[in-house]
Protein backbone atom coordinates (compact mmCIF):
# COMPACT_ATOMS: atom_id res chain seq x y z
CA UNK A 1 0.00 0.00 0.00
CA UNK A 2 1.02 3.34 -0.81
CA UNK A 3 1.74 5.88 2.17
CA UNK A 4 -0.14 9.07 2.37
CA UNK A 5 1.54 11.79 0.34
CA UNK A 6 2.75 14.41 2.73
CA UNK A 7 2.98 17.11 0.12
CA UNK A 8 3.35 20.65 1.26
CA UNK A 9 1.84 22.62 -1.58
CA UNK A 10 1.80 25.43 -3.45
CA UNK A 11 4.68 28.65 -3.29
CA UNK A 12 6.52 26.33 -0.55
CA UNK A 13 6.93 23.17 -2.11
CA UNK A 14 10.79 23.48 -2.45
CA UNK A 15 12.33 20.69 -3.98
CA UNK A 16 16.19 22.66 -4.17
CA UNK A 17 17.06 20.70 -7.00
CA UNK A 18 18.04 17.86 -5.27
CA UNK A 19 18.17 14.49 -7.75
CA UNK A 20 15.18 12.94 -7.89
CA UNK A 21 16.27 9.85 -5.98
CA UNK A 22 17.86 12.24 -3.17
CA UNK A 23 14.66 13.92 -3.52
CA UNK A 24 12.71 10.17 -2.69
CA UNK A 25 15.24 10.21 0.19
CA UNK A 26 15.21 12.98 1.16
CA UNK A 27 12.78 16.30 2.70
CA UNK A 28 10.12 18.24 2.12
CA UNK A 29 9.88 21.80 2.60
CA UNK A 30 7.30 23.18 4.62
CA UNK A 31 5.05 26.07 5.22
CA UNK A 32 7.73 27.78 7.74
CA UNK A 33 10.38 25.83 5.89
CA UNK A 34 10.27 23.44 8.38
CA UNK A 35 11.79 19.93 6.78
CA UNK A 36 8.73 17.04 6.49
CA UNK A 37 9.75 13.91 6.05
CA UNK A 38 9.14 12.70 2.50
CA UNK A 39 7.14 9.28 2.18
CA UNK A 40 7.66 8.08 -0.94
CA UNK A 41 9.25 4.77 0.17
CA UNK A 42 10.46 4.44 -3.51
CA UNK A 43 11.06 5.66 -6.60
CA UNK A 44 8.51 3.28 -8.31
CA UNK A 45 6.10 4.71 -6.20
CA UNK A 46 6.61 8.81 -7.33
CA UNK A 47 3.05 8.26 -8.76
CA UNK A 48 1.71 8.33 -5.63
CA UNK A 49 1.81 12.35 -5.58
CA UNK A 50 -1.25 12.20 -8.36
CA UNK A 51 -3.57 14.67 -7.96
CA UNK A 52 -6.42 12.34 -6.30
CA UNK A 53 -4.10 11.34 -3.26
CA UNK A 54 -3.73 15.11 -2.65
CA UNK A 55 -7.36 15.44 -2.64
CA UNK A 56 -7.39 13.33 0.61
CA UNK A 57 -7.00 15.31 3.40
CA UNK A 58 -3.47 15.09 4.70
CA UNK A 59 -1.91 15.79 7.74
CA UNK A 60 -0.54 18.77 6.23
CA UNK A 61 -4.05 19.87 4.90
CA UNK A 62 -4.81 20.08 7.80
CA UNK A 63 -2.19 22.22 9.05
CA UNK A 64 -1.83 24.81 6.65
CA UNK A 65 -4.75 25.79 5.00
CA UNK A 66 -4.22 25.06 1.34
CA UNK A 67 -7.26 25.02 -1.53
CA UNK A 68 -8.12 22.49 -4.01
CA UNK A 69 -6.18 24.35 -6.96
CA UNK A 70 -2.87 24.37 -4.79
CA UNK A 71 -3.02 21.30 -3.86
CA UNK A 72 -4.01 20.01 -7.52
CA UNK A 73 -1.32 22.41 -8.83
CA UNK A 74 1.83 20.86 -6.32
CA UNK A 75 0.81 17.33 -6.87
CA UNK A 76 0.97 17.76 -10.11
CA UNK A 77 4.48 19.89 -10.64
CA UNK A 78 5.59 16.75 -8.55
CA UNK A 79 3.75 14.31 -10.56
CA UNK A 80 5.04 16.26 -13.69
CA UNK A 81 8.62 16.43 -13.40
CA UNK A 82 9.30 13.51 -11.13
CA UNK A 83 6.90 11.01 -13.30
CA UNK A 84 8.37 12.64 -16.99
CA UNK A 85 11.94 12.04 -15.38
CA UNK A 86 11.44 8.41 -15.04
CA UNK A 87 9.42 7.98 -18.03
CA UNK A 88 12.58 10.00 -19.84
CA UNK A 89 15.34 8.30 -18.11
CA UNK A 90 14.14 5.64 -15.85
CA UNK A 91 13.95 1.58 -16.49
CA UNK A 92 14.05 0.46 -20.04
CA UNK A 93 15.52 3.81 -21.51
CA UNK A 94 18.57 3.03 -19.34
CA UNK A 95 19.19 -0.04 -20.86
CA UNK A 96 19.18 1.47 -24.72
CA UNK A 97 22.75 1.06 -26.41
CA UNK A 98 24.00 1.92 -29.80
CA UNK A 99 21.61 5.26 -29.80
CA UNK A 100 23.61 8.36 -29.97
CA UNK A 101 22.77 10.24 -26.71
CA UNK A 102 23.71 13.29 -27.95
CA UNK A 103 21.71 16.03 -27.40
CA UNK A 104 19.53 17.06 -29.85
CA UNK A 105 18.11 20.43 -29.82
CA UNK A 106 14.08 20.31 -30.77
CA UNK A 107 14.23 22.80 -33.79
CA UNK A 108 12.84 26.37 -33.79
CA UNK A 109 8.75 25.66 -34.31
CA UNK A 110 7.93 29.58 -36.27
CA UNK A 111 6.46 28.18 -39.07
CA UNK A 112 2.74 26.20 -39.20
CA UNK A 113 3.12 22.59 -39.93
CA UNK A 114 0.89 21.01 -42.23
CA UNK A 115 -1.74 18.26 -40.99
CA UNK A 116 -1.61 14.89 -41.94
CA UNK A 117 -2.66 14.15 -45.22
CA UNK A 118 -5.96 11.96 -45.95
CA UNK A 119 -3.93 9.10 -47.37
CA UNK A 120 -1.18 9.08 -44.54
CA UNK A 121 -4.13 8.89 -42.12
CA UNK A 122 -6.00 6.33 -43.36
CA UNK A 123 -2.74 4.45 -43.62
CA UNK A 124 -1.95 5.18 -39.57
CA UNK A 125 -5.82 3.61 -38.92
CA UNK A 126 -5.28 0.80 -40.79
CA UNK A 127 -1.64 -0.52 -40.29
CA UNK A 128 -0.52 1.73 -37.22
CA UNK A 129 0.80 -0.34 -33.59
CA UNK A 130 -2.07 0.21 -31.35
CA UNK A 131 0.03 1.61 -28.30
CA UNK A 132 -3.19 2.00 -26.07
CA UNK A 133 -6.38 0.10 -26.07
CA UNK A 134 -9.23 1.26 -23.85
CA UNK A 135 -11.43 -1.87 -23.42
CA UNK A 136 -14.78 -0.79 -21.50
CA UNK A 137 -13.29 1.57 -18.92
CA UNK A 138 -15.50 2.29 -16.07
CA UNK A 139 -13.90 5.12 -12.89
CA UNK A 140 -16.36 7.15 -10.69
CA UNK A 141 -15.15 9.65 -7.68
CA UNK A 142 -17.74 8.26 -4.90
CA UNK A 143 -21.00 8.88 -6.37
CA UNK A 144 -19.94 10.15 -9.26
CA UNK A 145 -19.84 7.88 -12.18
CA UNK A 146 -17.72 9.69 -14.33
CA UNK A 147 -16.53 7.15 -17.34
CA UNK A 148 -19.13 4.32 -18.27
CA UNK A 149 -17.81 2.14 -20.70
CA UNK A 150 -15.10 4.09 -22.81
CA UNK A 151 -13.43 2.13 -25.79
CA UNK A 152 -10.93 3.06 -28.20
CA UNK A 153 -7.70 2.56 -29.58
CA UNK A 154 -5.01 5.00 -30.39
CA UNK A 155 -2.02 3.83 -32.48
CA UNK A 156 1.62 4.85 -33.15
CA UNK A 157 1.65 7.68 -35.20
CA UNK A 158 -1.82 9.50 -34.53
CA UNK A 159 -2.45 13.07 -33.65
CA UNK A 160 -5.82 12.34 -31.76
CA UNK A 161 -8.20 14.91 -29.80
CA UNK A 162 -10.25 14.37 -27.06
CA UNK A 163 -13.45 16.46 -26.50
CA UNK A 164 -16.40 16.88 -25.22
CA UNK A 165 -18.81 18.84 -22.96
CA UNK A 166 -17.12 19.69 -19.39
CA UNK A 167 -16.90 17.31 -16.57
CA UNK A 168 -17.58 13.83 -19.11
CA UNK A 169 -14.01 12.74 -18.23
CA UNK A 170 -11.56 13.73 -20.84
CA UNK A 171 -8.83 14.17 -18.26
CA UNK A 172 -9.66 11.10 -16.07
CA UNK A 173 -9.51 8.93 -19.49
CA UNK A 174 -6.02 10.83 -20.29
CA UNK A 175 -4.91 9.75 -16.45
CA UNK A 176 -6.25 6.26 -16.83
CA UNK A 177 -4.37 5.66 -20.16
CA UNK A 178 -1.22 7.53 -18.39
CA UNK A 179 -1.47 4.93 -15.58
CA UNK A 180 -1.94 7.58 -12.93
CA UNK A 181 -4.90 6.47 -12.13
CA UNK A 182 -6.60 2.99 -12.12
CA UNK A 183 -10.23 2.09 -13.89
CA UNK A 184 -12.70 0.75 -11.17
CA UNK A 185 -13.44 -1.71 -14.55
CA UNK A 186 -12.22 -2.31 -17.68
CA UNK A 187 -8.62 -2.75 -19.02
CA UNK A 188 -6.05 -0.44 -20.63
CA UNK A 189 -3.85 -2.29 -22.89
CA UNK A 190 -0.54 -0.80 -23.22
CA UNK A 191 1.92 -1.96 -26.63
CA UNK A 192 -0.18 -5.48 -26.59
CA UNK A 193 0.17 -5.90 -22.73
CA UNK A 194 -2.48 -5.53 -20.13
CA UNK A 195 -1.82 -2.76 -17.58
CA UNK A 196 -2.23 -4.00 -14.01
CA UNK A 197 -2.24 -1.17 -11.29
CA UNK A 198 -0.41 1.86 -11.92
CA UNK A 199 2.89 3.08 -14.32
CA UNK A 200 4.61 3.62 -11.13
CA UNK A 201 4.15 -0.54 -10.56
CA UNK A 202 5.49 -1.51 -13.91
CA UNK A 203 9.57 -1.92 -14.54
CA UNK A 204 9.69 -1.16 -17.48
CA UNK A 205 7.04 0.55 -18.95
CA UNK A 206 6.37 -0.84 -22.75
CA UNK A 207 5.51 2.70 -23.66
CA UNK A 208 7.39 6.02 -22.96
CA UNK A 209 4.53 8.81 -21.79
CA UNK A 210 4.80 12.35 -21.15
CA UNK A 211 2.55 14.81 -19.90
CA UNK A 212 1.59 18.42 -19.77
CA UNK A 213 -0.96 18.70 -17.26
CA UNK A 214 -4.07 21.60 -17.56
CA UNK A 215 -2.30 23.63 -14.64
CA UNK A 216 0.66 24.19 -16.37
CA UNK A 217 1.99 21.87 -12.71
CA UNK A 218 4.73 24.29 -12.57
CA UNK A 219 7.28 24.33 -8.93
CA UNK A 220 5.58 27.73 -7.53
CA UNK A 221 9.22 28.12 -5.80
CA UNK A 222 11.35 27.35 -8.80
CA UNK A 223 12.52 30.25 -11.41
CA UNK A 224 11.09 29.46 -15.15
CA UNK A 225 14.91 28.50 -15.61
CA UNK A 226 15.08 25.90 -12.65
CA UNK A 227 11.47 24.88 -13.68
CA UNK A 228 12.22 24.56 -17.72
CA UNK A 229 15.30 22.76 -17.16
CA UNK A 230 14.39 20.69 -14.15
CA UNK A 231 15.00 17.26 -15.79
CA UNK A 232 18.63 18.15 -16.95
CA UNK A 233 19.45 19.90 -13.88
CA UNK A 234 18.48 16.63 -12.12
CA UNK A 235 19.29 13.88 -14.85
CA UNK A 236 22.02 14.94 -16.63
CA UNK A 237 25.76 16.20 -16.20
CA UNK A 238 25.59 18.61 -19.23
CA UNK A 239 27.29 22.00 -17.72
CA UNK A 240 25.02 24.80 -16.46
CA UNK A 241 26.12 26.85 -19.48
CA UNK A 242 24.49 24.41 -21.71
CA UNK A 243 21.52 24.10 -19.69
CA UNK A 244 21.02 27.49 -19.64
CA UNK A 245 20.85 28.34 -23.39
CA UNK A 246 18.84 25.02 -24.28
CA UNK A 247 16.19 26.55 -21.67
CA UNK A 248 16.40 30.01 -23.50
CA UNK A 249 16.49 28.41 -26.85
CA UNK A 250 13.14 26.34 -25.55
CA UNK A 251 11.07 29.67 -24.24
CA UNK A 252 12.18 31.44 -27.35
CA UNK A 253 10.11 28.21 -29.15
CA UNK A 254 6.95 29.08 -27.33
CA UNK A 255 7.23 32.67 -28.14
CA UNK A 256 8.89 33.61 -24.47
CA UNK A 257 11.88 36.20 -24.09
CA UNK A 258 13.83 37.31 -20.76
CA UNK A 259 11.57 35.51 -18.42
CA UNK A 260 13.97 33.22 -16.72
CA UNK A 261 14.57 34.48 -13.72
CA UNK A 262 11.07 34.84 -12.57
CA UNK A 263 8.87 33.08 -10.58
CA UNK A 264 5.52 31.44 -11.70
CA UNK A 265 3.47 33.67 -9.65
CA UNK A 266 5.25 36.02 -11.77
CA UNK A 267 3.50 34.75 -15.20
CA UNK A 268 0.19 35.10 -16.68
CA UNK A 269 -1.50 31.79 -17.10
CA UNK A 270 -0.68 31.51 -20.78
CA UNK A 271 2.79 32.29 -19.72
CA UNK A 272 2.63 29.62 -17.60
CA UNK A 273 1.29 27.30 -19.72
CA UNK A 274 4.03 28.27 -22.25
CA UNK A 275 6.91 27.38 -19.72
CA UNK A 276 5.34 23.74 -18.95
CA UNK A 277 5.46 22.97 -23.08
CA UNK A 278 9.08 24.32 -22.86
CA UNK A 279 10.07 21.95 -19.98
CA UNK A 280 8.25 19.36 -22.40
CA UNK A 281 10.67 20.17 -24.86
CA UNK A 282 13.31 20.55 -23.57
CA UNK A 283 13.32 17.04 -21.66
CA UNK A 284 12.69 15.68 -25.43
CA UNK A 285 16.65 17.18 -25.89
CA UNK A 286 18.40 14.48 -24.08
CA UNK A 287 18.80 12.17 -27.30
CA UNK A 288 18.00 11.37 -30.82
CA UNK A 289 14.32 9.94 -30.88
CA UNK A 290 13.00 8.29 -34.18
CA UNK A 291 9.77 7.75 -35.69
CA UNK A 292 9.76 4.01 -34.24
CA UNK A 293 10.08 4.61 -31.12
CA UNK A 294 7.29 3.82 -29.06
CA UNK A 295 5.68 6.91 -27.42
CA UNK A 296 3.12 8.98 -26.59
CA UNK A 297 3.10 12.83 -25.04
CA UNK A 298 -0.21 13.51 -23.50
CA UNK A 299 -1.48 17.32 -23.55
CA UNK A 300 -4.21 17.84 -21.34
CA UNK A 301 -6.37 21.38 -21.91
CA UNK A 302 -2.82 23.07 -23.53
CA UNK A 303 -4.65 26.00 -25.14
CA UNK A 304 -7.08 27.05 -22.36
CA UNK A 305 -7.02 30.42 -20.69
CA UNK A 306 -4.93 31.45 -23.49
CA UNK A 307 -5.53 34.15 -25.86
CA UNK A 308 -6.21 33.45 -29.59
CA UNK A 309 -2.84 34.19 -30.94
CA UNK A 310 -1.31 32.60 -27.78
CA UNK A 311 -3.48 29.57 -28.65
CA UNK A 312 -2.00 29.20 -32.20
CA UNK A 313 1.37 29.34 -30.85
CA UNK A 314 0.79 26.49 -28.82
CA UNK A 315 -1.34 24.62 -31.23
CA UNK A 316 1.40 24.73 -33.81
CA UNK A 317 4.34 24.12 -31.40
CA UNK A 318 2.45 20.93 -30.54
CA UNK A 319 1.63 20.12 -34.50
CA UNK A 320 5.38 20.96 -35.37
CA UNK A 321 6.84 18.38 -33.21
CA UNK A 322 4.99 15.67 -34.44
CA UNK A 323 7.01 13.00 -36.79
CA UNK A 324 4.38 13.58 -38.90
CA UNK A 325 4.68 16.99 -39.49
CA UNK A 326 7.69 18.27 -42.05
CA UNK A 327 8.98 21.87 -41.56
CA UNK A 328 8.94 23.11 -44.42
CA UNK A 329 12.37 25.21 -44.10
CA UNK A 330 14.25 22.74 -43.07
CA UNK A 331 12.58 19.66 -44.21
CA UNK A 332 12.85 17.83 -41.12
CA UNK A 333 10.17 16.15 -39.09
CA UNK A 334 9.82 16.30 -35.72
CA UNK A 335 10.32 14.06 -32.68
CA UNK A 336 6.90 12.96 -30.98
CA UNK A 337 5.63 10.28 -32.51
CA UNK A 338 2.63 9.98 -31.17
CA UNK A 339 0.28 12.62 -28.89
CA UNK A 340 -3.31 13.17 -27.47
CA UNK A 341 -4.64 16.49 -26.69
CA UNK A 342 -7.48 16.78 -24.60
CA UNK A 343 -9.30 19.98 -25.78
CA UNK A 344 -12.51 22.22 -26.03
CA UNK A 345 -11.21 24.92 -28.20
CA UNK A 346 -12.48 24.89 -31.72
CA UNK A 347 -8.88 26.08 -32.51
CA UNK A 348 -7.24 23.06 -31.39
CA UNK A 349 -9.45 20.67 -32.82
CA UNK A 350 -8.65 21.84 -36.25
CA UNK A 351 -5.40 22.63 -35.75
CA UNK A 352 -3.14 20.47 -33.11
CA UNK A 353 -4.99 16.88 -34.46
CA UNK A 354 -6.11 14.62 -36.97
CA UNK A 355 -8.78 12.19 -35.51
CA UNK A 356 -10.91 13.11 -32.47
CA UNK A 357 -12.76 10.86 -30.12
CA UNK A 358 -15.57 12.45 -28.67
CA UNK A 359 -16.46 11.94 -24.88
CA UNK A 360 -19.69 12.54 -23.48
CA UNK A 361 -21.16 10.73 -20.09
CA UNK A 362 -18.36 8.42 -20.09
CA UNK A 363 -18.26 6.87 -23.63
CA UNK A 364 -17.19 7.53 -27.22
CA UNK A 365 -20.03 8.54 -28.64
CA UNK A 366 -18.54 9.57 -32.03
CA UNK A 367 -14.85 9.00 -33.79
CA UNK A 368 -13.74 10.75 -37.35
CA UNK A 369 -11.51 13.12 -38.76
CA UNK A 370 -11.44 16.85 -37.80
CA UNK A 371 -12.98 17.24 -41.55
CA UNK A 372 -15.63 14.86 -41.02
CA UNK A 373 -16.21 16.53 -37.43
CA UNK A 374 -17.14 19.36 -39.61
CA UNK A 375 -19.84 17.54 -41.78
CA UNK A 376 -21.01 15.12 -39.60
CA UNK A 377 -24.67 15.43 -39.46
CA UNK A 378 -24.73 13.47 -35.70
CA UNK A 379 -26.77 15.67 -33.63
CA UNK A 380 -24.21 15.30 -30.62
CA UNK A 381 -21.25 16.39 -32.78
CA UNK A 382 -23.42 19.56 -34.76
CA UNK A 383 -24.57 20.66 -31.21
CA UNK A 384 -20.72 20.86 -29.67
CA UNK A 385 -19.41 22.01 -33.07
CA UNK A 386 -21.87 25.15 -33.27
CA UNK A 387 -22.54 25.94 -29.26
CA UNK A 388 -26.08 25.18 -29.53
CA UNK A 389 -28.22 25.19 -26.06
CA UNK A 390 -30.79 22.88 -28.04
CA UNK A 391 -29.52 19.55 -28.45
CA UNK A 392 -28.82 15.69 -26.94
CA UNK A 393 -26.14 17.38 -24.66
CA UNK A 394 -27.81 18.93 -21.63
CA UNK A 395 -26.54 21.50 -19.14
N1 LIG B 1 -9.62 12.87 -8.13
C1 LIG B 1 -10.90 13.21 -8.20
N2 LIG B 1 -11.70 13.14 -7.12
C2 LIG B 1 -13.00 13.45 -7.19
N3 LIG B 1 -13.62 13.85 -8.33
C3 LIG B 1 -12.88 13.94 -9.41
C4 LIG B 1 -11.47 13.63 -9.42
N4 LIG B 1 -11.00 13.78 -10.68
C5 LIG B 1 -12.06 14.19 -11.41
N5 LIG B 1 -13.17 14.29 -10.65
C6 LIG B 1 -14.51 14.67 -11.12
O1 LIG B 1 -14.79 13.90 -12.26
C7 LIG B 1 -15.51 14.69 -13.20
C8 LIG B 1 -14.82 14.59 -14.54
O2 LIG B 1 -13.61 15.30 -14.43
P1 LIG B 1 -12.62 15.46 -15.66
O3 LIG B 1 -11.60 16.47 -15.24
O4 LIG B 1 -12.16 14.16 -16.13
O5 LIG B 1 -13.61 16.07 -16.74
P2 LIG B 1 -13.29 16.83 -18.08
O6 LIG B 1 -14.16 16.24 -19.11
O7 LIG B 1 -11.83 16.82 -18.35
O8 LIG B 1 -13.81 18.25 -17.70
P3 LIG B 1 -13.33 19.71 -18.19
O9 LIG B 1 -13.53 19.73 -19.66
O10 LIG B 1 -14.25 20.63 -17.49
O11 LIG B 1 -11.88 19.85 -17.77
C9 LIG B 1 -15.62 16.08 -12.62
O12 LIG B 1 -16.90 16.19 -12.04
C10 LIG B 1 -14.55 16.11 -11.58
O13 LIG B 1 -14.89 16.96 -10.52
Amino acid sequence: MLATPMLQLGAVFQPSIATCRSFHQGTLFGAHLQPLPLVWPSQNQLCQCRPESVHASTPLEAKHETSPSQRRNASEAVASAFWNARCEFGGAREQQDGRSRQARRTRCSAFVAAPASPERMEDVEENGEVLIECKDVYKSFGDKHILRGASFKIRHGEAVGIIGPSGTGKSTILRIMAGLLEPDKGEVWVCGKKREGLISDEDNPPLRIGMVFQSAALFDSLTVQENVGFMLYEHSDIPEDEIKRRVTESLMQVGLYNVEQRLPSELSGGMKKRVALARAIISDAQEERSSDDREVVMYDEPTAGLDPIASTVVEDLIRSLHVKSINPATKEPGTIASYIVVTHQHSTIRRAVDRLLFLHEGRVVWEGTTSEFDTSQEPIVRQFAEGNLKGPIKY
